[in-house]
């Protein structure tokens, strides 16, 4: 047997495994990193998180993935380049975060690299008849196993399309293992570059289990500060859409995209949703002349207004579920009290309360999926459900 392949067999033995998750989203703020003890597989997995750190990207990361980052008219040679130097960003990242917590990488069993989606591109945007579903993450696990000298599981998006999902959310498979409760009906509410939501019904019925992208989480509001209020990143603290107020036109006009039509589940992108969205929305509704702080309001207004509609939808009407909230939309107080004036009856806590730090779970739930490639196996959701396939996800990466 090679060493490799004994090596994995050992560590998948171990009563448990410290895996390093990580998360780089659309927002493209930094790079999540998670150090996770991780016990057991599938329902019986339990996860102790022992450190978390964002390591902010500098403003020569952002520049080099903005200028391809949802862009469908790029140049081949930045995509190829930026392919392992993403990796080898991500690699020094943790090799610092492995220094400043004062391990060595040998204490590390694995990590589990999400990448940097630079294009997310379903059937259902795209609509050309002879391609699937597609979406490209860049990031290559050979170049961050060797940076860090430690094996690496990446790359999961690929084989849920390859199974026929749309390659995204894929919070829905840690999200059933960590947080269903037979106590209560939960909704794991992340609110990020995308919003999006996994439904756990407290009969811990798998084939109840159900997940979506909404539509925009921060990622309109973020564009918008970012072009019109240079060296600002958010709306921190919703400070501009406080002092504005919500235009109707704008807002009945910016829910008119035929991607709210579509059944759930759905995925979604920047692609879609980006400052040329709102400029055509604000076309058709005739509101070019409104304030920076009035399109502020509205377009927190639209955020929140998707969120609500679709738990609306999923729940039917019921108000018998706790929502756990999660991603960095958390800290935007007017997003988080539209949604809760829309359901009075609701109590909306963050994963915190399940001891996952809100702003760690994407990263976390990565490395929940390494640990189900490894030592996983039983499917807990069968091939028929749209959107779920049990499938095994990562690509396995050797250090040396
Ligand atoms: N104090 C704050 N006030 C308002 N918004 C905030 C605040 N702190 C963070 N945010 C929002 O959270 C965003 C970062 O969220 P997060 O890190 O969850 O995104 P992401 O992981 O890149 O997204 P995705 O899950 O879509 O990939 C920021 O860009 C900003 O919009
Ligand atoms: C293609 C891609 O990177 N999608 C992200 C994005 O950010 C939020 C939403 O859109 C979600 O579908 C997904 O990430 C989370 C981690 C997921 O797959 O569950």
């Amino acid at each position: 047997m090679h060493t490799h392949i004994a090596h994995l067999y050992q560590i998948s033995a171990k009563p448990s495994r410290t895996v390093i998750g990580l998360m780089s989203g659309t927002s493209l703020d930094g790079l999540d990193v998670a150090l996770c003890r991780i016990s057991g597989a599938g329902l019986d997995t339990k996860v102790e998180l022992l450190a978390f750190t964002t390591v902010d990207y500098d403003s020569n990361y952002k520049q080099r993935v903005k200028a391809v980052f949802a862009k469908r008219d790029v140049d081949l040679q930045a995509i190829t380049l930026l392919n392992p130097w993403i990796a080898q960003e991500h690699g020094r990242m943790i090799n610092q975060c492995l220094a400043s917590w004062q391990l060595s990488a040998n204490t590390i069993d694995i990590i589990a690299s999400h990448g940097q989606t630079v294009y997310h591109c379903p059937k259902r945007q795209h609509r050309l008849a002879d391609y699937g579903n597609a979406t490209l993450q860049l990031g290559d696990g050979d170049h961050l196993a060797v940076a860090t000298g430690i094996t690496t599981i990446s790359d999961f998006r690929q084989k849920h399309i390859a199974a026929g999902g749309e390659g995204a959310p894929l919070a829905v498979y840690g999200d059933y293992l960590l947080f269903s409760s037979k106590d209560e009906n939960r909704i794991m509410l992340n609110i990020g570059g995308i919003a999006n939501f996994t439904w756990l019904p407290q009969t811990l019925d798998a084939e109840a289990v159900f997940s979506t992208d909404i539509g925009p989480g921060n990622t309109m509001m973020d564009a918008y500060i970012q072009k019109y209020y240079p060296g600002q990143y958010f709306d921190k603290d919703s400070a501009l859409a406080k002092a504005g107020s919500v235009s109707e036109a704008l807002l009945q006009a910016l829910k008119q995209d035929s991607f709210f039509a579509l059944d759930f589940p759905k995925t979604t992108g920047p692609e879609v949703f980006n400052l040329s969205y709102l400029a055509k929305a604000q076309q058709q509704s005739g509101t070019e002349t409104l304030s920076h702080a009035d399109i502020m309001a509205t377009l927190n207004r639209f955020s929140a207004d998707m969120i609500i509609a679709a738990i609306k939808h999923t729940t039917a009407q019921r108000d018998n579920f706790v929502i756990y909230a999660s991603g960095g939309g958390i800290h935007n107080p007017l997003l988080l009290s539209h949604i809760q004036q829309a359901l009075p009856q609701v109590s909306i806590k963050t994963t915190a309360e399940l001891a996952i730090n809100p702003d760690a779970k994407e990263a976390v739930l990565f490395a929940v999926l390494a640990n189900e490639c490894l030592v996983g196996g039983k499917q807990q959701f069968s091939n028929t459900r749209e959107g779920i396939p049990g499938v095994t996800m990562g690509k396995i990466s050797f250090a040396d």
